[in-house]
């Protein structure tokens, strides 16, 4: 199947009359199949037309009236192809509303012309393109932003005589009857060779497009007559003038809403075309940037009725306004906020769905299968997972699948007093892509349930259940299996019980193999245990304790990708820090889960704060759990950076500072415990088979929360 999509578009934009146009974001979709085999096939020219969306009850079925088919066909036949493929179905999707100034013509045009492209195998440049666009719409305002994408300002050759001749043949006459004209058989006139040009102006991110598109239509054709044959010199330079500020204008961030205001403002259509929309000036001028705060500017939409505000914010503000204009002359509009579409036209191949024709496909009944979710896929997985689920069952809560919602009795896990209970939700992030590049995926999971719990244990609080949510497009039992049996792995090292979840196939929302991952966990404290971190207990002369990291954890990929791509190294490639390893293997080494040797020195008061490093690093993070008058000075050499992110740090000349922000320098836990008991709960730490190193102390803040010590020995390394 050949699948086309042209957006739509808004032309002039004020005073560009016939130069300026904006591809936005509602787009025409034409599918088009090829089913030689089909014996049953009497369609005009070979092509069978179903269509939906804006414009179904007026849009003729028929390939030699239909503007599309009648445009393609026109350049097929430029190629000696004098109709379409055998057993051709067009099914064309609209939802670009008819005949109100947002391009729904100058889209049909350029998708004939990129249909005849696709099937005739024509391999036209774009460019060549928009010279049979211009064949059949003269103005190439509106083709060009639907074929280019983005803001562009077009121009057109001055052409020889014999070309205008060429180029002034109306599209009647090189297309068969019932559409009007003689029939010029196999070789209509061709277009000149660059009939059209086109620049792509810069669009400024912060601007979105209100339309407001009123319930009637306007005909070009009818708009383009009521415009005078010419123009004063005055009128003419007051539109030069503002068309060469508005294309500067709208490429400026922030953008200025007085020169924006001021270059939209036109002489040369819009005044005359006020005949044809009822209180057009009236409403024009009815807003500005001082009554309507967001506003930048305002125009007709191509030959209208619909009107095109310009603005950053106050969406809903300006288009209520515009519509309780309307409904001065009992005209009821709807509103759209739009974007720009800047890749303008696209073609993709895929392979057929069904060999079945559309109208077979239309009259089957329909299925959620169809749509692209599967029950049964989903009840495959909830089995395969079943045991894995089960095998985290705790007292309180026995983790079984298939009720509404996970059950806990807390008086069965040992709080018999209402206990205080936490919370924390979290995701994986981008360590997600690395275990797609990979195909590896029953690691992840530990790190999802590791960054919730290891916020919750810092609380003191003691992880009692999981909930996780698995986002997909298409479900892979096999994947989604994977990752569960991860989760439940890393919520048998937390000991909390995994009592529900979520996996969610959305056709249509993540990339193919591609899935996002989320996660919930509740913990608990004990009545009358104080929720840590203690800052009344902190005093300047605590000794700081860091927990060994394993690595990056799950926290500043974007960054190592961004490095390993400067670096020219695949994932697939041996990892320079660990050569027994890929850099993709190596890097998802899992995030540490610290709740079992935690909690062992939590319950015997051996500490008094504690905080999880995750983004933001030491300096970010350290803090968090200090009173303000004091920080935590930390001495850079006290303990070992994994050779991981020695590497990353290297190869991406990441600063010291930004370093220590990025990643978590090899920490993933520091702790504030008393200088006496510092000893004790080191012991701990270290029987439950954690690295403990003494990494400096609390002191009197004097500005930052966390200070690090000796910081250039770190920039030693590079
Ligand atoms: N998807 C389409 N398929 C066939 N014809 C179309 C399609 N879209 C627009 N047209 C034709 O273009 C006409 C509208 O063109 P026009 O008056 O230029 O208004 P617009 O401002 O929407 O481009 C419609 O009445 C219809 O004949
Ligand atoms: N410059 C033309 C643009 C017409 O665009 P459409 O979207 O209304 O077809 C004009 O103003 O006539």
């Amino acid at each position: 199947m050949i699948t086309i999509k042209v957006p739509c578009s808004s032309a002039n934009i004020g005073p560009g009359f016939d130069v300026i146009g904006l591809a936005l974001s509602i787009y025409l979709e034409l599918r088009i199949t090829v089913d030689e085999s089909r014996t049953d096939f009497d369609a005009p020219l070979n092509c069978e037309i179903s269509y939906e969306g804006q414009g179904a009850e007026e849009v003729s079925r028929d390939a030699t009236v239909n503007l599309i088919t009648r445009v393609a066909l026109y350049v097929l036949k430029c190629h000696g192809q004098s109709q379409f493929p055998r057993g051709t179905h067009l099914h064309i999707i609209n939802p670009i509303p008819l005949g109100r100034g947002l391009g729904s013509s100058g889209a049909a045009v350029v998708g004939g012309v990129m249909v005849a492209n696709e099937i005739g195998k024509l391999g036209l440049s774009k460019a060549r393109m928009f010279d049979y666009c211009l064949m059949i719409e003269r103005h190439p305002d509106n083709v060009g932003a639907a074929l280019f994408g983005g803001l562009v300002g077009t121009y057109l050759n001055e052409l020889e005589p014999e070309d205008t001749q060429r180029k002034e043949i109306p599209l009647a006459e090189v297309l068969p009857q019932p559409a009007g004209g003689e029939d010029t058989g196999i070789q209509p006139p061709e277009p000149p060779l660059n009939i059209g040009h086109y620049f792509q102006f810069t669009w400024a991110k912060e601007i979105k497009c209100v339309a407001v598109i009123p319930d009637f239509e306007v005909p070009t054709s009818k708009a383009r007559e009521v415009l005078p044959k010419q123009y004063s010199r005055e009128d003419v330079i007051f539109n030069l003038q503002r068309v060469a500020l508005l294309t500067t204008a709208l490429g400026q961030s922030p953008p200025n809403s007085d020169m924006i205001y001021k270059g939209m403002q036109d002489k040369v259509h819009q005044p005359y075309r006020k005949g044809l929309i009822p209180r057009l000036t009236d409403i024009l001028s009815s807003v500005t940037p001082d009554s309507h705060p967001g506003l930048l500017g305002i125009c007709l939409s191509g030959a209208g009725p619909t009107i095109l505000a310009l603005a950053t914010h106050n969406f809903e503000h300006i288009a209520e306004h515009l519509l309780s204009e309307f409904e001065k002359e009992n005209i009821t509009c709807e509103w759209m906020l739009l974007e720009p579409a800047y890749d303008g036209a696209t073609a993709t191949h895929s392979a057929d769905p069904t060999p079945a024709t559309f109208q077979q496909e239309q009259q089957q009944s329909m299925t959620y299968a169809d749509a692209g979710v599967s029950i049964d896929r989903g009840n495959e997985l909830v089995t395969r997972i079943k045991s894995a689920v089960r095998s985290t069952a705790r007292p309180g809560a026995d983790a079984t699948i298939g009720g509404f919602g996970g059950a806990i009795n807390l008086a069965a896990a040992g709080y018999k007093e209402a206990p205080i209970l936490v919370q924390a939700i979290d995701g994986v992030g981008t360590k997600l892509k690395i275990a797609f590049e990979m195909q590896k995926y029953d690691t992840v999971g530990i790190d999802l349930v590791a960054m919730n719990v290891n916020d919750l244990v810092v609380q003191g609080a003691e992880p009692i259940s999981f909930l996780d949510y698995f986002a997909c497009s298409k479900l892979d039992v096999d994947v989604a299996a994977s990752f569960v049996e991860g989760v439940a792995r890393g919520c048998k090292m937390a000991d909390c019980a995994l009592v529900g979840g979520e996996t969610a196939e959305m056709p249509g929302m993540y990339a193919d193999g591609e899935f996002d991952a989320a996660g919930e966990a509740t913990g608990c404290i004990r009545q009358g245990v104080k929720v840590l971190p203690d800052v009344e207990s902190m005093r300047a002369g605590d000794v700081l304790l860091g927990l060994g990291s394993s690595g990056c954890h799950s926290n500043g990929f974007s960054l190592v990708r961004k490095v390993l791509e400067r670096a020219g190294l695949k994932f697939t490639d041996q990892a320079p820090w660990q050569e027994s390893k890929t850099v993709g293997d190596a890097l998802l080494e899992p995030t540490k889960i610290y709740v079992k040797p935690l909690l062992a020195i939590t319950r015997r008061g051996l500490v008094k704060g504690m905080s999880h490093i995750t983004g933001g690093g030491l300096y970010d993070n350290v803090p968090r759990m200090l009173p303000s008058h004091l920080a935590a000075e930390m001495e850079i050499g006290s303990w070992p950076v994994p050779p991981v992110l020695k590497w990353l740090k290297r190869a991406g000349k990441v600063r010291s500072k930004e370093f220590a922000r990025a990643w978590n320098t090899g920490l993933g836990m520091v702790l504030v415990v008393d200088k006496h008991r510092a000893e004790t709960a080191k012991d701990i730490l270290e029987e439950w088979g954690e690295k403990v190193y003494e990494v400096g102390k609390l002191v009197k803040r004097e500005q930052d929360g966390c200070v690090l010590l000796q910081l250039d020995e770190w920039d030693e390394w590079d």
